[in-house]
C-alpha cells in the first residue's frame, strides 16, 4: 500500500488549503501530520479518503486515483462524529459494521472494554470524551491498510490519551498498515511516530525522520516543528 499526493492543489474561495503539495506514504509506517490551525491538515486527510478532490494535481493509493469508493477501503477518524444519538454504544459499534465490509467486531468488543465504554450506554448520553472514545472504537477495529485520524486526541482526558496511544500501537497491524495521525497533542504522539510531516497553510515545509530528530538533532518533534514555523514566519525557509 502506498499513497501520493502529487502537486496537489485544493482552493475554497480565493484561499489555498493546499498548494502543489507532493506527499508519499508507505505501508509499515506511522506518520504524523502537524501544522497550525486551517494550515489543511484535515483537507489532506480528506483527499486520501476521497471525500474531498483537488482542483489540480492528483491523488491515489496503490497508484489509483482516489475516488468516492475508497472511503470503504480507509479507516477515517474526522474531527466530527455521526452518529446517531438514541443509539446505544453496541447499536452504533453494528451499524458501522454493517456498512463496513472489512469491520472487526471482536476487535471493535475489545476496544470497547479497554477504553472502559458501556455497550448499552446511549450516545446522547456519553460525555464528550467518551464519544471520542467511540470514534476510536469505530475507526481503529475496521481492518483498513490505511487509517487516518484527524485529531484522535481531542475531548480524552490524560489518562485515556495514554490508553489511546496504546490501543492504537496494539491494534494496528503496523506490517500492512499506513497510520496517518493529524494532532496538535505533539508530544502525546512523538513515542508513535516514524515521520513527521509540518504542513503550514497549505505549504509542506519540512517532513523528517523521528529518529534522525532525536539521535541525530538531539530534538524533540515540538522543538523541531517550533523551529522550523518560526523560520517561515521570519522568511528564512
Ligand atoms: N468546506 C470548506 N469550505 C471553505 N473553506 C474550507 C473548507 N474546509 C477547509 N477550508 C479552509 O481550508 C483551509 C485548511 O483547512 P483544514 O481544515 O484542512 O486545516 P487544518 O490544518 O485541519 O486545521 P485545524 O488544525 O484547525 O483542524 C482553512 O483555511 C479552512 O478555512
Amino acid at each position: 500500500m502506498t499513497i501520493a499526493l502529487r502537486q496537489v492543489t485544493k482552493k475554497y474561495g480565493r484561499e489555498f488549503a493546499l498548494k502543489e503539495v507532493d506527499l508519499h506514504l508507505e505501508k509499515g509506517k506511522i506518520y504524523g501530520l502537524v501544522g497550525p490551525n486551517g494550515s489543511g491538515k484535515s483537507t489532506a486527510l480528506k483527499m486520501m479518503t476521497g471525500l474531498v478532490f483537488p482542483d489540480g494535481g492528483d491523488v491515489t493509493l496503490n497508484g489509483i486515483n482516489v475516488t468516492r469508493k475508497t472511503t470503504a477501503d480507509v479507516a477515517y477518524l474526522t474531527e466530527l462524529d455521526m452518529f446517531y444519538e438514541s443509539f446505544t454504544v453496541q447499536e452504533t459499534v453494528d451499524f458501522v459494521a454493517s456498512q463496513f465490509a472489512n469491520f472487526n467486531k471482536n476487535k471493535a468488543n475489545e476496544l470497547i472494554n479497554q477504553l472502559k465504554l458501556d455497550p448499552k450506554k446511549k450516545v446522547k448520553s456519553l460525555s464528550k470524551g467518551n464519544r471520542g472514545r467511540l470514534k476510536l472504537v469505530t475507526a481503529l477495529a475496521r481492518d483498513a491498510e490505511v487509517i487516518l485520524l484527524d485529531e484522535p486526541f481531542s475531548g480524552l482526558d490524560p489518562m485515556v490519551r495514554e490508553a489511546t496511544v496504546k490501543s492504537l500501537l496494539q491494534y494496528v497491524q503496523l506490517d500492512k498498515q499506513i497510520l496517518v495521525i493529524a494532532t496538535h497533542e505533539i508530544n502525546e504522539i512523538e513515542p508513535l511516530l516514524d515521520q513527521v510531516i509540518a504542513l503550514y497553510y497549505g505549504d509542506i515545509i519540512g517532513k523528517e525522520d523521528v529518529e534522525v530528530l532525536r539521535e541525530e538533532h538531539g530534538t524533540s518533534v515540538l522543538e523541531w516543528f517550533k523551529n522550523i514555523v518560526h523560520q517561515k514566519e521570519e522568511g528564512a525557509l
